[in-house]
């Protein structure tokens, strides 16, 4: 099974970037992951937040196929532990699926059209975070899920 996170815009904030990249190569230890950005198009059009969500829906579904199984980050989304994550990665992983699909949103969070196509919602907590920092949470989680499941010491930088 390969994990791919969606995120919406580039972050041009070199720290961000540095520690997507240390957990995107450790990650990369444990499963095919692949991390793909969808261009912000905020700037490009005059846009409502309407619009945009739309669009950024278009451009999401765009990347999913039928046999993915696609699953929102979400501040309403379900909580669970770290533990019960590495389990919830370990049952996908054993269903035969091909790919798993995490989407974070963009700053004003998904359209209707995303939320009807998606298998699932997954919370981080019950506070907000911006659409940059999430990325990062989400992909140390995905890590600590492994090092868990492997039984594996978690390396602290
Ligand atoms: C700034 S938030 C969007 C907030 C927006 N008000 C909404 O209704 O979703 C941008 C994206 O970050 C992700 N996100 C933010 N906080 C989160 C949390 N606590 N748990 C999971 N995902 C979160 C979601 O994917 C969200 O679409």
């Amino acid at each position: 099974m390969n994990i791919k996170l969606i995120a919406i815009g580039k972050t041009d904030n070199k720290n961000l970037q540095t520690l997507m990249a240390d957990y995107q190569k450790r990650l990369g230890f444990y499963i095919k992951f692949e991390f793909e950005i969808i261009p912000d198009i905020k700037n490009a059009k005059n846009l409502s937040e309407a619009q945009q969500k739309q669009k950024e829906g278009e451009q999401i579904l765009s990347k999913v196929s039928a046999s993915d199984v696609l699953i929102l980050l979400d501040e309403n989304g379900k909580h669970m532990t770290s533990e019960a994550f590495s389990s919830y990665l370990q049952k996908h992983m054993n269903s035969g699926i091909k790919q798993l699909v995490f989407v974070i949103g963009g700053p004003y969070g998904f359209s209707q059209e995303v939320y009807n196509k998606s298998d699932g919602k997954l919370s981080l907590s019950k506070m907000t975070f911006s659409h940059q920092m999430i990325r990062l949470f989400f992909i140390e989680q995905l890590y600590r899920g492994f090092t868990i499941l492997r039984n594996e010491p978690y390396h602290h930088r």
